[in-house]
């Protein structure tokens, strides 16, 4: 029993230890799976805190992104509207009362924007509030009435003074202040209207409009219509009508006032009547453009829900000094025309056929004052002191001409003996490219060549007679007879212009015989040839040769007085002693009193004005056009390339040419050409040039030897006596394809024939003191040898040809540089020598064979530093 029950104990101890070991190890299993699934959970955790940081990142980035391409659209965007703004609001309407002052309005342009404070927007930099006015809206003002009438004041001020001041006329309403509100404006007199004025006052307005808006055609055009409307000039000046009502005035108001209030409101913007109001209801409209303020901010229509930071006032100091120079202004009468507004409508769309008309500045009621040119009156005086606007009024005047007429019907040749550059804006420059294109010739700093204006005239006198013949061939009697019959002809009319050309004619001289002989023929017969002069002067009363020939005058008809201007109006025509500055007198009776008329010249000086015009003709200049010449007497020819043997390698088989021509210089002639002394084969055929000038005197010599040596086999000795000359007469050396070298070392005359032209160049001669020189002078032209030397006076040269009572038959020409006249006489054909004051870079040429007086030329500068 006990066994059994021990048994029996023990089995359950069994099961029991079993059933415990299994518990345990079930425990130790779930203890194991808990901790597994602690584990997983906890790399969740963490992955989900990683994967969530990396969102954040993530969206922070895309975020700062996104906020960066925002900010800087803001900021472009904003920016664009900055430009927008600045463009759409110029000087006075938009620029800070600090920096204020009134502003002209470019022609043909129409009123812009008005600035009335700033708006911000999304933190970009404040952008400029504007709002539109004339020939767009009436403003409707309400809010606190102090920054209301701060707010008209400013809007007041911008648009006055950004408008000429002719062109507006102010009417104020203010029956509380009696005027008071805007007293800072009285000065302009505008029309202050009192208490129970306002009915008649919408009255004249609607009146006003009717009649406008007939001269207009009877449409009202719309804002639409407006704005796309071309730029003209406006038939009455703007109504720029401020209504200031008190409380009385809505309240008094009757139902028939209300409609002429809504018509004007209606119908004015159009006629140019534009209300500013405050204290009374507008009625709804397009053209209406409401400003509510609330204190130091406003909103208004054209800028939706942006909050406008409003401008403080304008200071009263710069409305007074405003009004005060306007009203000035005012008093003084209309501004006078602007070169612009002497443009024609269209370029280029006359024909000068019958003549040339062109306006050169209006007169005091703003009407263009026209100047005729062609059979009657055909030539033109201008005279005024130094100083009055000769210049400015043939800037004036060439500028009008040239925007008429295009190069088919006008040709310009263009001369200024002052000592300026007056016509080098006509003449392509280092900074512009471009020309007038109908710019033949201009001459700028003439004042010391006066041969060039004979040229010029001598150029003139023979196209005179190319017209006469072809007239004759025709048989036309004047210039719009030639174009009728010869409708594919070049004819332009020839307007040639001389400013200050007293210089050209004054002096007892041959120049000044000449050039008077050949005026009085362009004067007389260039009428019917279509060739005008314009001849200008400070000084025309100081012209006996202009006096002594009563021919001539009688033909310049057209006379334009400057102020104080004698003698170019008739005795008793005072009419110049009294017009202000920048007027003048235009008469084309020849100077008669009764036909005066006074006009007031436009400034014509600004040349980058000038240039935008001239840019666009150049632009249009028929295909062919070429630059016109231009001398300027300041500028230094260069030797052309063409004359140098580098232009054109000789070869022995080329033909020497019987008499080959050793070039000088340039002469002073339309065509600019280089002098040529021929050296054929005969007795005196040699060159002296005299003169103590080295530099001048090398590169006459050098320009001779290069010329020559460029037109076939020829071959030269260089002689070299002078160290001075020495570089000059080394690079010559260099330069020749074929030359002997020398020197004080080896001063050799005896040089035997040759088969090709010989040419003794020689630099200082006169150092030699050798008899062969007297011999080879005399025997070698004939034997195709020449000695074209420099010789550093006459005395000197006489030394060499046999001294006292020597002949200079073997001297056939000669250049003189700083020689006095007096001291040519050896050389030259007349007792007493030339008439020649030495002057820098001009030589006094000479040539027996070809001379009967010498000429002035223009040594060519060869190498530019002078060695
Ligand atoms: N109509 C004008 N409006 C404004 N300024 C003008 C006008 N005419 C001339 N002027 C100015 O007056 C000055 C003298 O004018 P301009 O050079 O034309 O005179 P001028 O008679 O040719 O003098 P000078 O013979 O001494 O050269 C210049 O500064 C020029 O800009």
């Amino acid at each position: 029993m006990v066994s059994n029950r021990n048994a029996l104990v023990a089995v359950v101890r069994q099961e029991l230890a079993e059933a415990r070991g299994s518990a345990r190890a079930l425990l130790a299993a779930a203890e194991s799976a808990r901790g597994e699934a602690q584990n997983r959970r906890r790399l969740v955790r963490d992955a989900y805190a990683t994967c969530l940081s990396q969102l954040t990142a993530a969206r922070e980035a895309a975020r700062n992104d996104v906020q960066r391409r925002f900010q800087s659209e803001a900021t472009r965007l904003a920016g664009h509207l900055r430009g927008l703004a600045t463009s759409s609001a110029t000087g006075a309407a938009g620029a800070p009362w600090r920096l204020w002052s009134p502003s002209e309005p470019d022609p043909g342009t129409r009123p812009g924007l008005l600035r009335i404070g700033s708006i911000t927007f999304e933190e970009t930099a404040a952008l400029p509030a504007l709002i539109p006015l004339l020939d767009a809206v009436h403003l409707h003002v309400s809010g606190p009435s102090p920054q209301v009438d701060d707010l008209i004041t400013g809007v007041l001020l911008r648009a006055l003074g950004s408008i000429r001041a002719a062109d507006v006329h102010l009417t104020v309403y203010d029956p509380e202040n009696l005027g008071g509100t805007l007293a800072p404006f009285a000065p302009l007199n505008p029309t202050f209207v009192g208490p129970g004025g306002l009915g008649s006052l919408l009255d004249d307005l609607a009146d006003h409009i009717c009649r406008v808006n007939e001269s207009l055609g009877g449409q009202y055009p719309s804002i639409a219509e407006l704005a796309a409307a071309r730029p003209g000039p406006r038939p009455e000046p703007w109504k720029l009508v401020v209504l200031l009502a008190d409380r009385a005035t809505s309240v008094e108001m009757t139902t028939a006032q209300r409609a002429q209030l809504d018509r004007i409101v209606r119908t004015g913007v159009a006629c140019g009547v534009h209300l500013v109001v405050r204290g009374l209801a507008l009625e709804d409209d397009p053209t209406v453009e409401r400003i509510v303020v609330r204190d130091q901010t406003a909103t208004c229509d054209s800028l939706g829900t942006l909050e406008i930071k409003l401008d403080p006032p304008p200071p009263p100091e710069r409305i007074a000094a405003f009004c005060r120079t306007t009203a000035e202004r005012l008093q003084a009468g209309p501004d006078p025309a602007r070169l612009a507004d002497l443009e024609p409508a269209e370029y280029w769309s006359e024909s000068s056929i019958h003549g040339l008309v062109a306006p050169i500045g209006d007169s005091t009621d703003g009407s263009l004052v026209e100047v005729p040119l062609g059979d009657d009156p055909p030539h033109a005086l201008i005279g005024g002191p130094s100083g009055s606007g000769k210049t400015n009024l043939i800037y004036t005047w060439l500028g009008s001409l040239a925007t008429r007429y295009g190069p088919e019907e006008l040709a310009l040749y263009l001369l200024d003996f002052k000592e300026g550059v007056s016509f080098a804006r006509y003449v392509p420059g280092p900074r512009d490219p471009g020309w007038l294109p109908q710019v033949r010739l201009a001459g700028i700093n003439v004042n010391g060549d006066r041969e060039f204006g004979l040229a010029m005239l001598r150029h003139l006198g023979e196209e005179l007679r190319l017209r006469a013949q072809a007239a004759k061939r025709y048989d036309a009697g004047k210039l719009a007879e030639l174009r009728a019959e010869d409708p594919g002809g070049h004819w332009p009319r020839i307007v040639a212009v001389i400013d200050e050309f007293q210089v050209l004619l004054d002096g007892r001289d041959a120049v000044a015989d000449e050039a008077v002989t050949l005026l009085e023929d362009l004067a007389r017969r260039g009428r019917s040839q279509g060739i005008h002069l314009i001849l200008a002067s400070q000084d025309v009363a100081g012209i006996q040769a202009l006096w002594g020939r009563a021919g001539l005058i009688a033909q310049f008809t057209l006379r334009i007085a400057l102020p104080k201007a004698r003698r170019i109006l008739a005795d008793d025509n005072l009419a110049a002693a009294v017009i202000p500055r920048f007027h003048a007198v235009v008469n084309t009776e020849s100077g008669m009193s009764g036909a005066n008329r006074i006009v007031r010249l436009p400034d014509a000086g600004d040349r980058n004005v000038w240039r935008g015009v001239q840019r666009r003709l150049w632009r249009d200049r028929p295909a062919g056009c070429e630059p016109p010449r231009l001398f300027d007497g300041d500028a230094v020819p260069r030797l052309p390339e063409s004359l140098r043997p580098s232009g054109r390698l000789p070869s022995t088989v080329d033909e020497v040419g019987s008499s080959p021509g050793a070039v000088l210089g340039e002469r002073i002639d339309v065509a600019a050409q280089p002098a040529r002394l021929r050296l054929g084969r005969m007795p005196g055929r040699n060159l002296a040039v005299l003169g103590t000038r080295t530099g001048e005197a090398c590169d006459v010599l050098s320009a001779a030897a290069l010329s020559l040596a460029a037109q076939g086999p020829a071959h030269f000795s260089v002689l070299c006596l002078d160290a001075a000359a020495g570089p000059a007469a080394a690079r010559l050396f260099a330069e020749l394809p074929s030359a002997d070298w020398y020197d004080a070392g080896d001063v050799r005359f005896d040089l035997g024939p040759r088969d090709v032209p010989h040419y003794v160049i020689g630099f200082a001669l006169d150092a030699a003191r050798d008899p062969g020189l007297k011999k080879l002078l005399s025997d070698g032209p004939e034997q195709r040898t020449h000695v074209l030397g420099w010789w550093r006076s006459v005395p000197r040269l006489r030394d060499d040809l046999g001294g006292i009572g020597a002949r200079f038959d073997t001297i056939g020409a000669w250049v003189a540089l700083d020689v006095q006249g007096a001291d040519l006489a050896p050389l030259h054909p007349r007792p007493g020598g030339p008439v020649w004051y030495p002057r820098p870079r001009r030589a006094l040429f000479f040539d027996r064979s070809v001379h009967r007086t010498p000429e002035i030329i223009i040594p060519y500068e060869v190498n530019s530093d002078h060695t």
